[in-house]
């Protein structure tokens, strides 16, 4: 597949929250194309699957017109209902393998913290990993402890070809240093969708991989 977007914006739809607001604000930042935008729609696990789908199905137009991917996390038969570019698994998803059964051609990103686990994944057919939490965050609960960016080298460097999204309290300015360990590009929750104003923390980010540079190439 060709390289996935190096900024992947996660959905927050605990209570509250708007997340089409935020999304829309954020899609109104141009998406610099060496950098590339991944949305991907993560909803509580109380959320029924309608209410899941309805709102892949809201926000699949708006990445479309932004040229941003738009990837389903945990529920791959969303994801395929709705169209969307692909989903992405963790440890209580289906595994990998069968996640890429499942996908077929889409794209699939795949959780770990491990380089041991990296290697399986991408393996069995990860298109990216999602490694973390790179630093301490309020957003999910029941985490084991941050790995840092040390963490965060050690697993980019277990799987060379494979891009490794680096996520958990990560804000513009921590860009540069998970760039340097060996991240391909970050993922962010709070960082955005917490924003007083979202358009300008995504602009933020943009900002920080213009200053990283080209960065790794996986
Ligand atoms: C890019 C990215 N990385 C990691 C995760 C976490 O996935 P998972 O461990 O399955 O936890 P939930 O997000 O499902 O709560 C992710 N979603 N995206
Ligand atoms: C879903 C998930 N998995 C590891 S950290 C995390 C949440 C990241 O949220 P934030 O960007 O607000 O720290
Ligand atoms: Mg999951």
């Amino acid at each position: 597949m060709s390289q996935p977007g190096r900024l992947h914006l996660l959905t927050d739809t605990r209570p509250g929250t708007r997340p089409l607001a935020v999304l829309r604000a954020a899609l109104a930042v141009p998406v610099p194309p060496a950098v590339g935008l991944v949305v991907q729609v993560r909803v509580e696990d109380a959320w029924t699957d309608r209410d899941a789908y309805g709102l892949v199905a809201a926000a699949l137009p708006l990445c479309r017109a932004a040229g941003a991917a738009c990837l389903v996390n945990d529920r791959l038969d969303v994801a395929l209902a709705a169209g969307a570019d692909g989903g992405h698994v963790g440890a209580e998803d289906l595994p990998v393998d069968a996640a890429r059964r499942v996908l077929g051609a889409g794209v699939l990103g795949a959780t770990c913290r491990s380089a041991a686990a990296a290697r399986d994944h991408a393996a069995a057919g990860a298109d990216y990993l999602g490694v973390g939490p790179a630093f301490a965050t309020g957003t999910k609960e029941g985490l084991p402890a941050a790995i840092g960016p040390a963490g965060v080298a050690a697993v980019a460097a277990a799987v060379p070809g494979t891009p490794v999204i680096a996520i958990g309290g990560v804000t513009p300015d921590r860009v540069a240093e998970l760039c340097a360990a060996g991240a391909y590009g970050v993922a962010a929750v709070s960082a955005v969708t917490a924003a007083a104003d979202p358009a300008a923390a995504v602009a933020a980010f943009y900002a920080a991989f213009a200053a990283v540079g080209a960065g790794a190439s996986r």
